[in-house]
């Protein structure tokens, strides 16, 4: 079995919660409530900064070049003024300034971000790519029903989009067997480390989803 599917299943308990959570059903049919959707939003648009100062230690640590543009190219994807979704998202559901830049951090977004700066910290490649095939993975699993038609409203049906298109699902499948390609070049221990990540990552991704609803 491959490490990124090893992983995955050792956290099939967290994974699954997430993947098929009351905010996965809700938002394919397009009945999350408005609160809950400016919490998760408001909530989720404090990554952005973290994620890409991960994504730079991914840069800097990867083996070679060729991984350095893929991540450079998405860095810069995501950086880009092009995507206006929550932007857009917070004019539509009407939430004040204050509240999309200074949001009162909830405790799983606090310990996220944490865990976002202790993998970078570690300059590891290993375990920089470990949260990122989480934080990018899960993603992809949920949103990824081929038969299911969108929810009439753009805040529901771009959020999916945004995470099942086909660059994005290419993304995750380069990010995957990156993740296979540096286990099966590292040692137990780096592997162990790379694992810990992973499922500390997993149970924030389920905490998250729950968390907005409490
Ligand atoms: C809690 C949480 N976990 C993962 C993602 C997915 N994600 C995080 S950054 C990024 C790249 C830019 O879209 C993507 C897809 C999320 N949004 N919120």
């Amino acid at each position: 079995m491959s490490f990124s599917e090893e992983l995955r299943q050792a956290n099939a308990g967290h994974w699954e919660a997430a993947t098929k959570h009351r905010f996965v059903e809700e938002i394919f049919a397009g009945t999350v409530p408005d609160d809950v959707m400016r919490r998760y939003l408001t909530q989720d648009y404090q990554f952005i900064d973290r994620f890409v100062a991960l994504l730079g230690m991914a840069i800097a640590t990867a083996d070679r070049f060729d991984s350095r543009v893929r991540f450079a190219q998405f860095a810069a994807m995501i950086t880009s003024d092009e995507n206006t979704y929550f932007l857009r998202a917070f004019d539509a559901l009407s939430v004040a300034e204050a509240e999309r830049h200074h949001p009162v951090l909830s405790a799983p977004t606090a310990a996220f971000l944490a865990l976002m700066q202790e993998a970078a910290a570690t300059n590891d490649y290993a375990n920089c790519l470990a949260v990122l095939t989480v934080a990018e993975g899960l993603y992809l699993d949920w949103a990824d029903r081929p038969d299911t038609t969108l929810p009439p409203a753009f805040i529901h049906a771009e959020w999916i989009t945004l995470h099942n298109n086909d660059g994005f699902r290419s993304f995750v499948t380069w990010l995957r067997g990156e993740l296979d390609r540096i286990g099966a070049v590292s040692e137990a221990s780096r592997r162990e480390s790379a694992a810990y990540f992973f499922g500390r990552a997993v149970a924030l991704e389920r905490d998250f989803f729950d968390h907005i609803y409490a």
